[in-house]
């Protein structure tokens, strides 16, 4: 079956995934959670300094209230109204305050004090119709709406302090603190405060244009809610759109004596630069994580699959034959055990097969002789150890060839043991048997030059072959055969020479290519035959 995929993808993919997949998901919500409260701790901030300027007004104006208060108040327990214009005088150089009123208990203007103009005393100016008047005798403080005049912002505060007589003080305030205190409060690098009253009219702003040109900032949600009070605290703090419709963070503090609202805001791109640098670093961080982690997956998948390779070529190398093989694995476990188990195996393949391979030569060997044996076998004649009469015929046709080719004389002599059948019968067919292994011995002993053959012809009868021999030469080897046999003296009794003799007939001729041996066999017949009439114990030539 072929293989889908490969163990070191398969692994990456699935360590990878893993590990990178839960770092990128770990990182991704940290990061998550790390811009959220990154998120509510710069809301939290603005809150803060919106909260703060709204403190530091409220106090400030509560200050200018308590002064006075204070200078309202009557000295020494005298009530009367000239024993006060001095104090009140005194507070004429508190800068924010910019003319003071002193009016006696039935609203009549007793004391005008201004920072412009000279002081006006004992005016009897009627004032008892006023707001402020009215608001005071009921017997609560008085602070007028915001109000502009010559380019200025003011409110009128007017207090009681004291007996009836003492009379009633009224504060004219130059609000131009307000503007100081809105625009001192800083809010990033583009952000700013604002302040509107309790209907959502600009009363501070840094570009002091919206406010003389009296802008309300009613429309506005964020503001709408802070009227309405929906809006508390964090609430108050979100997303929103400035007076010019761009996007912002805003929040808002209230100053509660006077119902106004001091809000900040800041660009929402700008607020937030810090999240985003945050949140860019760690995505970065996140990456360069996931990117190490694949790293260490693809060295350790590859750590794993390398010994799983090696194993995988050593059985196949061992698969195809080449059992001398060795894998090489050091991973000290169960890997390691497999590939030890595998040269083992290899190993004992390798001793079987070499069993096997010598068995098998051995065997050859032993065919080989037995083939060898056989052959010499089917060439040699049993009783007495000689060629026999297949292996004369081979022998007889390539000497015969070769002869003929270089032109030389080739001789052959046909020996027959005499009387030999009455040999057996007088001495029996084993004694016969051994008579004509002597006299093979005798023939072997006299016809031993390199190239001769001596062979059984059959029965009683022998032959030899001799190359490169002429007649004489043949003929003086015969005689030389029949007198070794005679020497030999094997008695014989039926024999006229009293021991076994033999009779040899033999021929020798330079044969020609087309001629046949067996003229050269018939030729020493007959020469045999001829010794065998003349007597026999004797050599004849035939031919
Ligand atoms: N013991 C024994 N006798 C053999 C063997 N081969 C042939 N003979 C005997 O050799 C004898 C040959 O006898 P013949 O052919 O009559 O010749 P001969 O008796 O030798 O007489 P001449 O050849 O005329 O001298 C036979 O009696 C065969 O039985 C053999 O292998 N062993």
């Amino acid at each position: 079956m072929p293989i889908r995929s490969t163990l070191f993808r398969k692994y990456t993919l699935i360590f990878g995934g893993l590990t990178g997949g839960s770092l990128l998901l770990s990182g991704l919500l940290g990061i998550s959670f790390a811009y959220q409260e990154s998120q509510l701790s710069v809301i939290k901030l603005q809150r803060e300094k919106a909260e703060a300027a709204a403190t530091r007004l409220g106090e400030y104006l509560f200050g200018i209230e308590q002064r006075i208060a204070v200078a309202a108040m009557p000295k020494r327990g005298v009530s009367a109204l000239e024993q006060r214009s001095a104090d009140i005088q005194i507070l004429r150089r508190t800068a924010a305050i910019h003319e003071i009123l002193l009016l006696d208990n039935q609203g009549k203007e007793y004391l005008r004090t201004s920072r412009r103009t000279a002081d006006i005393v004992g005016s009897k100016r009627d004032l008892s119709t006023t707001e402020f008047f009215r608001q005071v005798k009921s017997g609560r403080s008085y602070r007028s709406p915001i109000y502009f005049r010559d380019g200025s912002l003011y409110m009128t505060i007017a207090m009681a302090v004291g007996p009836e007589e003492a009379g009633i003080t009224v504060a004219e305030v130059d609000l131009e603190f307000l503007l100081d205190g809105i625009t001192r409060v800083k809010v990033g690098d583009s952000g700013h405060a604002y302040a509107v009253d309790s209907e959502g009219r600009l009363i501070a702003h840094p570009d002091i244009g919206l406010v003389l040109r009296n802008t309300s900032m009613a429309a506005l949600p964020q503001v709408q809610a802070a009227i309405k009070g929906q809006a508390q605290g964090g609430e108050a703090s979100a997303q929103a759109r400035n007076h010019d419709g761009e996007p912002v963070l805003t929040a808002f503090g209230t100053i509660p004596q006077l119902g106004w609202f001091v809000f900040v805001e800041e660009p929402l791109a700008e607020a937030y630069r810090p999240l985003y640098a945050q949140a860019i670093r760690s995505g970065s961080l996140v990456l360069i994580g996931m990117l190490l982690t694949v790293f260490a997956c693809v060295a350790l998948v590859r750590r794993v699959v390398k010994p799983i390779h090696a194993l995988q070529d050593g059985a196949t190398l061992i698969g195809r034959g080449v059992l001398d093989h060795r894998i090489t694995v050091r991973t000290g476990d169960e890997l390691e055990d497999l590939a030890n188990g595998f040269n083992r195996m290899a190993e004992q393949l390798q001793k079987s097969y070499a069993m096997l391979e010598g068995k098998v030569s051995e065997r050859t060997l032993e065919l080989e002789e037995a083939n060898n044996k056989l052959a010499a076998l089917s060439t040699t004649d049993a009783l007495t150890g000689l060629a026999n009469r297949r292996r004369f015929d081979e022998v007889l046709a390539s000497e015969w060839s070769r002869a003929a080719r270089i032109g030389q004389p080739l001789a052959l002599g046909l020996l027959d043991v005499d009387w030999f059948k009455a040999y057996n019968d007088r001495y029996g067919h084993q004694a016969g048997d051994e008579c004509l292994r002597q006299v093979a011995s005798v023939l072997s002993s006299k016809i031993c030059r390199t190239g001769d053959l001596v062979a059984r012809y059959g029965g009683e009868e022998f032959v030899f072959i001799a190359p490169a021999t002429d007649a004489e030469q043949a003929l003086s080897m015969a005689r030389k055969v029949c007198q070794a046999l005679q020497d030999l003296e094997l008695p014989h009794a039926m024999s006229g020479f009293g021991c076994v003799t033999a009779s040899v007939g033999v021929a020798s001729i330079v044969p020609e290519v087309k001629g046949a041996p067996d003229i050269l066999v018939a030729a020493a017949d007959m020469a045999m035959y001829r010794a065998k009439e003349q007597g026999r114990n004797q050599a004849v030539l035939g031919g």
